[in-house]
């Protein structure tokens, strides 16, 4: 990929551009090389207002606001011709009803325009993609099924998995070769997830919450979507079927930073050391291609004890990369271990601004 055609920055606009996540977007742009935010959207209470005011007494990011974008106007997400007309695609933060959701990112993908969505809404629409970049960048070629069923030449959605499940799919995924059977995965998500910083939910300070509505479903489901194939003759992404995963969730007091005591059984069993070279090895296409947000290393293996750990790792890698830890034999299944993914980084945001440097270099995302 020469810089010479990376010259001309795509033109995007953040959908839910005032929310937790929609912040975490317009930090993560500020100086990419190849997307500039020209648009804001948000809800009608925030359209009209400058995104700076649109923020007021809600801005959560470490730094301030990027100053290209504190004086954009917020537009209403449902202007989407209006929309459709300034921006090459859009990145997806809506925080609506997932029937709405579903609505308003197919109008978008109608009109034309790429979606790359952080929403669940359409995680399961079979012939919608849900990507991360370094374990299934081929499953992008559904998006020419999708296009027929909406009738586009452009437009389509594409989305990001859940957070929950980065902290140990890469992991397994890193292993596949080795047949992964049967895994449990206990999470421990941090509260940026539910959108909230400590200020605002200080009911978590000293407390666990053994409860997060719909994540244990998607903890076990979406690594299946994952490692399934594009079936060309049902259009669409066939699940696979391997391993079961039974799950977890617990809300804890951490800010950033998902972390998985996850355990597993194999096929072939096999050794640590096997293990460890495979997560150290794993490699995708984001990082052949040098993707601007890829990690250089996806995941790396931590030997101490007490590692991984929030304060020291979730910002591996900028947040983009994975730490695993603590690979032991156990009692019962074959194998556990504990993994860590920043939740609003490679789990959020990041994760997909990879999934539309992926889709740009591979032609599905373009300026005209
Ligand atoms: N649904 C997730 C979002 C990821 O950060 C959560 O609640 O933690």
């Amino acid at each position: 990929m020469g810089s010479k055609i990376m010259d001309k920055k795509l033109k995007v606009g953040i959908l839910g551009a005032t929310g937790m996540v929609g912040q975490r977007y317009i930090t993560l742009l500020a100086d990419h090389p190849w997307f500039e935010v020209v648009l804001v959207a948000a809800s009608s209470r925030s359209a009209g207002k400058t995104y700076e005011q649109a923020v007021a007494g809600r801005w959560k990011m470490e730094g301030p606001i990027p100053t290209a974008v504190k004086d954009l106007t917020v537009l209403d997400v449902d202007q989407v011709d209006r929309i459709a007309d300034e921006v090459d695609f859009v990145f997806s933060a809506v925080s609506m009803s997932k029937d709405e959701i579903k609505k308003i990112e197919e109008k978008y993908a109608k009109a034309e325009i790429p979606v790359v969505s952080n929403n669940s809404a359409h995680r399961w629409t079979p012939d919608v993609p849900m990507i991360v970049p370094e374990i299934n960048p081929d499953h992008s070629r559904v998006i020419k099924f999708q296009r027929e069923r909406l009738g586009t030449k452009k437009g389509f959605i594409a989305v990001k998995p859940n957070c929950s499940i980065q902290s140990y799919a890469p992991a397994l995924s890193a292993w596949r070769k080795f047949e992964p059977t049967q895994v449990i995965a206990t999470t421990y998500q941090a509260i940026s997830g539910a959108g909230k910083t400590f200020k605002e939910a200080p009911e978590i300070l000293n407390n666990v919450v053994p409860f997060i509505g719909g994540e244990e479903e998607k903890s076990e489901k979406e690594p299946l979507k994952i490692w399934g194939r594009v079936d060309d003759q049902e259009k669409a992404i066939i699940p696979a079927v391997s391993p079961v995963i039974t799950s977890q969730c617990l809300r804890v007091a951490v800010l950033y930073g998902h972390t998985a005591a996850a355990f597993v059984n194999f096929k072939q069993n096999p050794t640590k050391e096997e293990l460890i070279q495979a997560l150290e090895s794993y490699r995708g296409v984001p990082q052949e291609m040098k993707l601007p947000s890829a990690p250089k290393q996806f995941i790396q293996y931590l030997t101490e004890n007490d590692r991984p750990q929030v304060r020291f790792d979730v910002n591996f890698e900028k947040g983009m990369g994975i730490s695993i830890g603590r690979l032991r034999p156990d009692k019962i299944f074959d194998w556990k271990f504990i993994g860590l993914s920043h939740n609003t980084a490679r789990g959020a945001a990041g994760g997909a601004i990879l999934c539309a440097e992926l889709l740009k270099a591979q032609g599905y995302i373009t300026a005209d």
